[in-house]
C-alpha cells in the first residue's frame, strides 16, 4: 500500500502557470523576431534591469572577472572542470563511427559530426550557477563543437564574476551578458550584434526552458531541463537528518522545485518531516527552501521495493538519491531518472558541482523519454552508404524496384530500374508490379 504522509500543495496551479509562462514566452520571441537588438535591450532593462551598448564581454572585462574570483576559487573551477572534461572524454570514446559491409558488396555506414555552433545558457537569476558553464562548455569541447557562445544574466548589476571565469576557463569562444528568454532567443535566432546558432542548450528556470521548447525546431535543443526536482529513496539503513539534508539541499534551487521522499519506513518519514522543519529554522537559503517544501514536498511510504520502484519509475524524477540496504537494485531495475546517485556517501550536490556526470538532466517527467546533456548531445549520427559491384547494385536493385512499385512509386523504381538495367539484372516490368498492389 502506497501512503502519503505528505502531498504538494502547489500541484493544482501548475496549469495555469505553466500557460502564463508559455504565453509570456510567445510574447518575447515574437518581439525579437520583429525588433532583434532593440528588443534585446529593453527585454534585458525590464526582466534584469540591465544595459550596455553591446551585451558581448571584451577580453579585459573577461580578464577582470578572472581576476576578481581569485586563485583558489580558479584551481576550484579546473578541478571541477576537469572531472566533467575526463568523464565526457571516456563517453566520446565509447561513441565510434562504424562502417560494416552487410551483404555482399554493400556497405552502411555511421560518423558522428559536431554540431557546427552552439550556445549555452548558463542560470544566474537566483544564484550564480558557474557549474552549469563546466556541464555545456567544456562538454560541448570535448565534442568538437566549432563555435561554442555562451550567455548568463547579470548577477547584482553586473556579469557575474565566476560565471564568467568558468565560461571563459571551459573555452567559450564568445561570452555574453544576458539572461532568460531575452539570451535564448538572440543567440536561437540571431540578432544584428549575436550571430545565431544551431543548437541551445543548459539548464534555467520555466521561462529558459519554455524559450528552449518554443525554438525547438528553428534550432536544436538539448533536452528540457528546467526547474530541478529531487526525488530520495530510502530505507532505515540512514537517518533522518541525512534524508532532510538530501532533500531541502536541492529545494533551495528555487520555489517550484520538488523535493521526494520515498520510503518503506514510515518512523523514518515522520522523522524526516521533522528534520526538515528543524534545518529551515537554520538553513540561510530556508525562505526558497519552504516554500517549495510547502508547495511541491512530498513523503511516500511503500510497503515493498517493488511498490518504491514503481512509484520511483511513475515521478521519473531529475534526481534520484538510492540510499537504500542495496542501492544497486534500483540501478538494475529503475527505468526513469535523470541520474542516479547511489548509496549514501554520494550525493546530488556531488552531481551538481564537481563529480563529473553532467548536472544538466530531464525534468518534469521527461526521464521518460531523454538522459540528460551529455557528449552525444553535441553530435549527428549521420548514415552513409556505398556499393561496391555491379552485381549487389543489380541484386539490392531489384528488391527496391518491387518494392517501389508495392507502393506506386514509378520514378523511385526508375532509379532502381536503370541500375539494374545497366547492371545486369531482372528489371521487372511496371504492369506486373502493379498488379501486386
Ligand atoms: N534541470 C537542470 O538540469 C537544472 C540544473 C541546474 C539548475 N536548474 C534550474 O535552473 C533554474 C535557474 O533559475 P534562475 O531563475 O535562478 O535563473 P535563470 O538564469 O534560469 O533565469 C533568470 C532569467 O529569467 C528571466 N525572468 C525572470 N522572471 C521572468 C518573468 N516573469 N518573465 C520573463 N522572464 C523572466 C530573466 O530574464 C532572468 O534573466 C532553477 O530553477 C534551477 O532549478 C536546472
Ligand atoms: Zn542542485
Amino acid at each position: 500500500m502506497i501512503r502519503y504522509l505528505k502531498t504538494a500543495a502547489a500541484a493544482a496551479t501548475t496549469a495555469e502557470a505553466d500557460r502564463q509562462v508559455r504565453s509570456t514566452v510567445e510574447t518575447i520571441i515574437e518581439s525579437i523576431i520583429k525588433r532583434g537588438d532593440d528588443a534585446v535591450h529593453e527585454l534585458s532593462q525590464r526582466f534584469d534591469n540591465y544595459d550596455r551598448t553591446d551585451f558581448r564581454l571584451s577580453e579585459s572585462e573577461i580578464a577582470d572577472c578572472v581576476a576578481a574570483v581569485g586563485e583558489e576559487a580558479l584551481d576550484d573551477i579546473r578541478f571541477a572542470q576537469t572531472q566533467v572534461r575526463n568523464f565526457a572524454q571516456h563517453q566520446r570514446a565509447a561513441l565510434t563511427d562504424i562502417e560494416v559491409e552487410t551483404l555482399p558488396g554493400i556497405v552502411l555506414g555511421h560518423k558522428n559530426i559536431p554540431v557546427n555552433a552552439v550556445g549555452c545558457y548558463v542560470p544566474g537569476g537566483k544564484y550564480p550557477l558557474l557549474a552549469s558553464a563546466h556541464m555545456s562548455v567544456v562538454t560541448a569541447r570535448v565534442a568538437g563543437v566549432k563555435r561554442i557562445i555562451t550567455a548568463a544574466p547579470p548577477f547584482e548589476g553586473r556579469p557575474a564574476q565566476a560565471i564568467v571565469a568558468a565560461q571563459h576557463l571551459a573555452g567559450a569562444d564568445e561570452i555574453y551578458c544576458l539572461g532568460g528568454v531575452q539570451a535564448v532567443a538572440a543567440m536561437a535566432l540571431g540578432t544584428a550584434s549575436i550571430g545565431k546558432v544551431d543548437m541551445i542548450v543548459g539548464p534555467g528556470n520555466a521561462y529558459v526552458a519554455e524559450a528552449k521548447r518554443q525554438l525547438f525546431g528553428t534550432i536544436g535543443i538539448d533536452l528540457p531541463a528546467g526547474p530541478t526536482e529531487t526525488l530520495v529513496i530510502a530505507d532505515d539503513s540512514v537517518d533522518a537528518e541525512l534524508c532532510a539534508t538530501d532533500l531541502l539541499g536541492q529545494a533551495e534551487h528555487g520555489p517550484t522545485s520538488p523535493a521526494i521522499l520515498l520510503t518503506n519506513s514510515e518512523p523514518l518519514a515522520r522523522a524526516t518531516i521533522a528534520a526538515v522543519e528543524h534545518l529551515l529554522t537554520i538553513l540561510p537559503t530556508a525562505a526558497i527552501a519552504a516554500r517549495s517544501w510547502a508547495d511541491f514536498g512530498q513523503v511516500i511510504v511503500c510497503d515493498t521495493l517493488e511498490e518504491m520502484l514503481a512509484t520511483a519509475d511513475a515521478i521519473a524524477s531529475e534526481h534520484v538519491q538510492v540510499m537504500t540496504a542495496d542501492p544497486d537494485w534500483f540501478l538494475e531495475r529503475m527505468t526513469n531518472y535523470g541520474a542516479l546517485f547511489l548509496g549514501p556517501r554520494t550525493n546530488v550536490a556531488f552531481g551538481d558541482k564537481v563529480i563529473g556526470t553532467n548536472h544538466t538532466l530531464p525534468t518534469k517527467g521527461a526521464a521518460r523519454f531523454t538522459g540528460g546533456l551529455w557528449v552525444g548531445k553535441f553530435l549527428k549520427t549521420v548514415t552513409y552508404q556505398r556499393v561496391l559491384t555491379n552485381e549487389a547494385s543489380a541484386m539490392i536493385g531489384e528488391y527496391c524496384s518491387r518494392l517501389c512499385l508495392l507502393e506506386g512509386f514509378a520514378g523511385h523504381a526508375e532509379q532502381a530500374n536503370i541500375r539494374v538495367r545497366r547492371y545486369g539484372g531482372r528489371n521487372v516490368p511496371y504492369a506486373e508490379a502493379a498488379s501486386r498492389r
